[in-house]
């Protein structure tokens, strides 16, 4: 797309509204020039025809008056020759008199000598007439007179029929003198006609050309531009350079709407962290890439990646740090990929790889490998050196799914698959998956209406001294209690509530039942029991914890050691150096602190020791083989001397025998949890068990 022309070397430009006001007013004047010419040239041409014609006329009427009384004279002159009666031929030679004495005769006196001519030849042909009648006895003379008379009216009759003919040839002569003055101005206002529009034609062509370069071409041009971004196609470079001001407006404002579009679409399209696809962008290309493969039945692989215990990641170390990790992750599996895959981000942890035209899933398998050898790779953020790992799901088009949306899921669900098998590995789809989603999401929804119809129950099962007789501790244990009265244990549920954040709300509820049931214990007199409470790894990671257990221990006034928070050694020795700001932060409120599951997970003793721990509790897989399985019995008598070396109190968890309880004894464990001693009870049923330890000691393993 061209930018506007303001960074690039400057066009000078026209003014449209300028140049259209000049050219109205130049076609005016011109218009008014043509018209003022055509009409002066019409008009004198005009005059002069009618000045000619008028005065051609009125002189003509006369000539051709006179030549009409020559002829009248001439035809008189004859008919007074022959005419022998006196009377008729006075009659002709007088009314010959007042013919040459009509006014149209006397202009022809000096050209041919016309009216006195004719008048003289009248009075003489009358005269010679009279003499003849006075001398009527001498016949020869009278007929010399006669002859004479003859002789002298011919030569006279031709004079006047020459004066005839002369002026008739004038008046011919003068009309055709008129005629042509007449078509020389009528060929004048033709071709001044002509001319005219032959400019207007001419100019009018000039502007048509020019409005089309300059107007019509880079309208239709912009036009075609707006076209293009309406369909959201790039019209980089494809502006017009224009040459007016207001059109070039017009330009400028098409390019920054095709930048503010281009905006919007990054923006729409991509992650602004990352630089990734978004959720949106990755829509779009999976529609247009499973449309693609249909057409040419071909594979795609479409992979869910979830980055593994991101969140302690951002909650420990904040969001900046989290940022990073995430902008490395996302350039890491780029990097794996070719230029025909994407990689998108669709927020938080979570990105998604579509691998287009596989041959199968083999070829999935091998990317999924390289991007988690990627993802594993230690990350330096902010002096620490981070263990980063993905999980990923992956599913093939067109076996797992037809459709996006379906791909999506199933990848989905075997990244969670690949989570719940231990996490940093990557599963194939499988259908039966499907099933085990559909179970957990049930469960999902019945726990969130456990907690507003408050279905959930404390249960408690004691923590005994050495001798197995004396109640020290309990260990505060979640129960479902469902409304047909089935208990649900929360080995089926807790996972799934760590799983999604329904585990903060139930966490939260058994913090607040634990503490409402110490306090409880405290108003009857159970001033010294202990109560251990698990924290899930989302607990533990939670900033606001430490504040809401304050709160919790100043509302019931309780003496702070008297609440044991336990953490399994796993979620513990996740981020051994996390962990340590976080307990040490439980610790500054003077709470009991313990690690559960001892021996289960991988502990670096270095951590161990930085941690502010009061009790290791040992699991009970060690415990219960602790008589036949000598590796075992080792692992017991090793556990209790190091807990004991860090100056911790040992737990023995799941004692179910005397054998355990009198082996773990000699070990030296300092408590001991088990269905020797006790089964996990309701609330009531462990105050009875309190109130008994001041009766005499009943024998254990009959609780
Ligand atoms: N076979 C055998 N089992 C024994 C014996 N003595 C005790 N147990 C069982 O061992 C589990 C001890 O709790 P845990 O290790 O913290 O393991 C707990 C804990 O990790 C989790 N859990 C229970 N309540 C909560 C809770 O409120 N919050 C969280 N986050 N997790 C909880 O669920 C796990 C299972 O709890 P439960 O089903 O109550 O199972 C309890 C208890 O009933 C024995 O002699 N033999």
């Amino acid at each position: 797309m061209s930018r506007p022309p303001t960074d690039a070397q400057p066009v000078r430009r026209l003014s449209l509204r300028r140049l259209s006001l000049w050219l109205a007013l130049g076609a005016a004047l011109a218009l008014l020039l043509g018209v003022g010419v055509v009409a002066t040239i019409a008009g004198s041409t005009l005059e002069l025809a009618e000045r000619g014609g008028q005065n051609t006329a009125t002189a003509r009427m006369e000539e051709l008056r006179a030549v009409g009384n020559l002829e009248r004279m001439i035809a008189l002159g004859d008919q007074f020759q022959t005419e022998t009666e006196p009377l008729r031929w006075r009659k002709l030679a007088l009314t010959m008199q007042a013919l040459a004495l009509h006014p149209s005769l006397g202009d022809l006196v000096d050209e041919v000598g016309g009216a006195t001519t004719a008048f003289d030849t009248a009075t003489e042909l009358l005269a010679m007439r009279e003499a003849e009648i006075a001398r009527p006895r001498v016949p020869d003379e009278l007929a010399r007179m006669a002859e004479r008379r003859e002789a002298f009216w011919l030569a006279r009759r031709a004079q006047l029929e020459e004066a005839a003919d002369r002026v008739a040839a004038s008046i011919v002569r003068e009309i055709s003198q008129a005629a042509n003055e007449i078509s020389r101005g009528t060929r004048v206002v033709l071709a001044v006609t002509l001319g005219g529009a032959l400019v207007a034609v001419l100019g009018g062509g000039a502007l048509v050309v020019l409005m089309r370069r300059h107007l019509l071409a880079p309208l239709l041009k912009v036009s075609d531009v707006l076209a293009d971004l309406r369909r959201g196609k790039d019209v980089e470079g494809n502006l017009p350079t224009v040459h007016s001001e207001e059109l070039g407006e017009v330009v400028e404002a098409v390019g920054r709407l095709s930048a503010t579009q281009r905006a919007l679409e990054r923006a729409a399209l991509y992650d602004a962290l990352t630089g990734l696809s978004n959720r949106y962008g990755l829509e779009a290309r999976l529609e247009q890439a499973i449309g693609q493969a249909r057409r040419q039945s071909r594979q795609l692989a479409l992979m869910f990646l979830d980055l593994d215990r991101f969140k302690s990641v951002n909650d420990s170390l904040g969001h900046a740090s989290g940022d990073a990790l995430l902008r490395i992750i996302a350039d890491r599996l780029s990097g794996c990929l070719r230029e025909a895959d994407l990689v998108a981000r669709l927020g938080g942890d979570e990105f998604v790889v579509l691998l287009g035209d596989i041959n199968g899933s083999a070829d999935a398998g091998l990317v999924a490998r390289k991007l988690l050898e990627a993802a594993a790779r230690p990350v330096r953020i902010e002096g620490l050196e981070l263990r980063s790992s993905v999980s990923i799901g992956i599913c093939l088009f067109p076996d797992d799914g037809q459709d996006g949306g379906t791909l999506m899921k199933h990848a989905d669900i075997a990244m969670y698959q690949a989570k719940a098998a231990g996490r940093a590995q990557f599963r194939f789809f499988e259908a039966a998956m499907n099933e085990a989603v559909v179970q957990r999401l049930r469960i999902e929804s019945e726990l969130r209406q456990a907690l507003e119809r408050n279905e959930f129950r404390l249960y408690f099962q004691p923590q005994m001294a050495p001798d197995g007789l004396r109640i020290v501790a309990a260990e505060a244990l979640i129960r479902w209690q469902r409304e047909d009265g089935t208990l649900i244990s929360p080995a089926a549920f807790i996972p799934i509530a760590e799983e999604s954040e329904l585990i903060s709300a139930i966490g939260a509820w058994v913090l607040r039942s634990a503490c409402e049931q110490l306090a409880d214990w405290q108003t009857r007199g159970f001033r010294n029991i202990r109560l251990a409470v698990n924290l899930s790894a989302r607990q533990l990671r939670d900033p606001q914890l430490p504040g809401e257990v304050e709160h919790l221990l100043a509302q019931h006034r309780l003496d702070p050691a008297l609440l044991e928070l336990e953490v399994t050694e796993s979620v513990a020795m996740e981020q051994p150096e996390v962990t340590i700001g976080n307990l040490q932060a439980l610790k500054a409120l003077g709470v009991s602190l313990a690690i559960d599951d001892f021996g289960t997970g991988y502990s670096s003793l270095s951590y161990l020791k930085l941690f502010p721990l009061d009790r290791l509790k040992l699991d009970r897989g060690f415990v219960s083989d602790i008589e036949s399985d000598p590796n075992d019995a080792m692992i017991c008598a090793a556990t209790v001397g190091l807990a004991h070396s860090l100056r911790l109190e040992l737990v023995a968890e799941g004692v179910e025998s005397g054998a355990q309880h009198a082996f773990l004894c000699e070990l030296g464990c300092d408590l001991l949890q088990g269905y020797h001693f006790h089964r996990p009870m309701p609330a009531g049923a462990f105050v009875v068990l309190l109130e008994h330890q001041h009766a005499p000691a009943s024998p254990p393993g009959q609780g």
